[in-house]
């Protein structure tokens, strides 16, 4: 006999646990969520919201000072304590409001640990040591990713900071160094050299932000340049050390020493912190999925209607296969919440476009990446429609060349392009690059979803003078 027994169990209330409880519970269905820290996960209090809080001062002091009568207003430096403070209103390590709302929705929030014991079945290790058993008809599992540390001699005996410190610094160390040039690096790059800090930013590929077009890393890398951060590319981390102590000041934050880095070139950098962004790896290695015959710590490979096992085990967001971004998470958390409602009520499963099927994770991932400029994308690159087997063609336009961009700031610097599948006439994936594009992606999206023929988009009529004429310049250069 089970503690408790409920229509749907969670485990895990990031985002993206907390909508799959809710999509099942307004439907119907009983629901009990389990969380081991804080309700509403990494994305609230150590990722998106937090690392948005720190680079929208640094961005829209960015934009001022693209602005002739506007530059000279705005003078001096952001004022790191301000934003900090400004993050903590946002990001502050107190669940209560998020933990009312889920009673307030009529979900039972179980704190402590969650483990699968069998199927349909799940423990809950409280704080205290006690235990709660829980019987359920659906078992989802969302409980995020954790950081991975690549092989760096030492990296374990540095304290390096992780994205938990650095979202939730309290104040701006004077140096920081960080391991790895994906979307978390260029992003606290961005943030941190903006508050004051001196950057380095070491990263293996040849380039940034790698799974963007090549392009878009290129005008990153020029831009994170100039702005002062020292971009080591094609360069490797080799070994870590933590030295110095109270009579080094100039590299140390107010508590310890500073870090010196060997690289693979030779070289070493010294700096006050460490950060470690060098991917994410599913936090799965005990949540028991070995008591159900699965792979304890691999990324839970979900189906379409994100099932993983039977009819009964379930997996969403970073823990799963699906792309580690929120929204996507919150998409599959609702596809979730309806298939384990349908499937309660003994209903069919909807197909491709239903309520049933994560068809946007195949075709449609959107992304920005809020750094100076702006990156932002839907569905393929060039290279990865090629990888897929589509025949394509790409073309592109600069933004600061139609009159919304040299508006918006003098010597706009970014572009758009779109990649076309030739054989249906449609777009397939699209990305902008500059100040100000993040707005611009959803309408990308609708195309790419809709499968919008690009003779019925040329009817789509961009307001004068938006940034969004580029839409109408790219459908031009590609010959409409
Ligand atoms: C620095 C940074 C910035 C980011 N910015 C963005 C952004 O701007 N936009 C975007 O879309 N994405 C962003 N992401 C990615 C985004 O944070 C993740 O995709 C998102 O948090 C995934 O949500 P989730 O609910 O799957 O996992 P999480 O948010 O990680 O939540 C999982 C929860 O499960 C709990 N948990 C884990 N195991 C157990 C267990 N056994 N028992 C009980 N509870 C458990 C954890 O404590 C946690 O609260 C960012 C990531 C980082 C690192
Ligand atoms: N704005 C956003 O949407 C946003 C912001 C932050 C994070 N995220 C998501 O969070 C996830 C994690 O981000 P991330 O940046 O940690 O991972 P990532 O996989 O995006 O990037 C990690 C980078 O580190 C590099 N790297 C790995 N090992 C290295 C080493 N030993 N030395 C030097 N470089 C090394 C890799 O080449 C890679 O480019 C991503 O899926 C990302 O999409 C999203």
């Amino acid at each position: 006999m089970s503690d408790l027994e409920v229509d749907v169990v969670v485990i895990g209330a990031g985002p993206v646990g907390e909508n799959v409880a809710d999509r099942a519970h307004q439907q119907g269905l009983s629901a009990a969520i389990v969380e081991s820290r804080l309700v509403g996960g990494e994305c609230s209090y150590y990722a998106c919201i937090p690392s948005k809080a720190l680079l929208r001062p640094v961005d829209l002091y960015a934009a001022t000072q693209r602005m002739p009568g506007v530059a000279q207003a705005v003078s001096g430096t952001v004022d790191a304590a301000k934003v900090l403070a400004r993050r903590d209103e946002f990001a502050g390590e107190d669940d209560s409001s998020q933990a009312d709302w889920l009673s307030g929705a009529g979900i039972t929030l179980l704190r402590g640990h969650g483990r699968i014991t069998s199927e349909r079945a799940v423990e809950v290790t409280h704080h205290d040591g006690t235990t709660t058993s829980v019987a359920a008809r659906s078992v989802v599992v969302a409980t995020g990713s954790v950081p991975v540390y690549p092989p760096v001699d030492g990296l374990d005996g540095v304290n390096a900071w992780t994205n938990q410190e650095a979202t939730q610094a309290k104040e701006v160390p004077d140096s920081l160094v960080i391991l790895g040039g994906g979307v978390v690096g260029v992003e606290m790059a961005t943030a941190f050299r903006g508050l004051g800090a001196r950057v380095t930013l070491v990263q293996h590929s040849d380039r940034l932000v790698p799974t963007t077009e090549p392009e878009a890393g290129r005008r990153l890398h020029a831009s994170l340049t100039a702005s002062g951060v020292d971009v080591r590319l094609s360069t490797s981390m080799t070994a870590v050390r933590r030295e110095g102590g109270p009579g080094d000041a100039a590299e140390r934050s107010s508590t310890r020493g500073g870090v010196v880095a060997t690289l693979d070139d030779g070289t070493e950098v010294r700096a006050a912190e460490l950060l470690v962004a060098a991917g994410r790896k599913p936090a799965t290695s005990d949540i028991g999925l070995d008591t159900v015959g699965l792979e304890p710590g691999t990324h839970l490979a979900a189906d379409d209607t994100t099932t993983v096992q039977g009819d009964w085990l379930y997996a969403v967001g970073d823990a799963s296969t699906g792309a580690q971004l929120t929204h996507m998470g919150k998409y599959q958390a609702r596809i979730c919440g309806d298939v384990v409602v349908a499937r309660s009520k003994g209903a069919e499963l909807g197909g491709r476009y239903s309520h049933h099927a994560t068809t946007a994770e195949h075709t449609a991932v959107p992304q920005v990446i809020f750094t100076d400029p702006q990156i932002g994308a839907v569905g393929h690159t060039d290279a990865a429609a090629r990888d897929a087997g589509l025949t394509v063609r790409a073309v592109s336009y600069e933004i600061g060349s139609v009159a919304g961009g040299s508006l918006q700031a003098d010597g706009y610097d970014g572009f758009a392009s779109i990649v076309v599948d030739t054989d249906r006439n449609v777009i397939v994936g699209a990305t902008f690059v500059g100040q100000d594009v993040a707005e611009m992606v959803h309408a990308a999206t609708i195309a790419v979803v809709g499968e919008v023929p690009l003779e019925r988009l040329w009817h789509a009529v961009p307001s004068f003078p938006t940034m969004s004429e580029v839409w109408l310049r790219l459908l031009e250069t590609y010959g409409l």
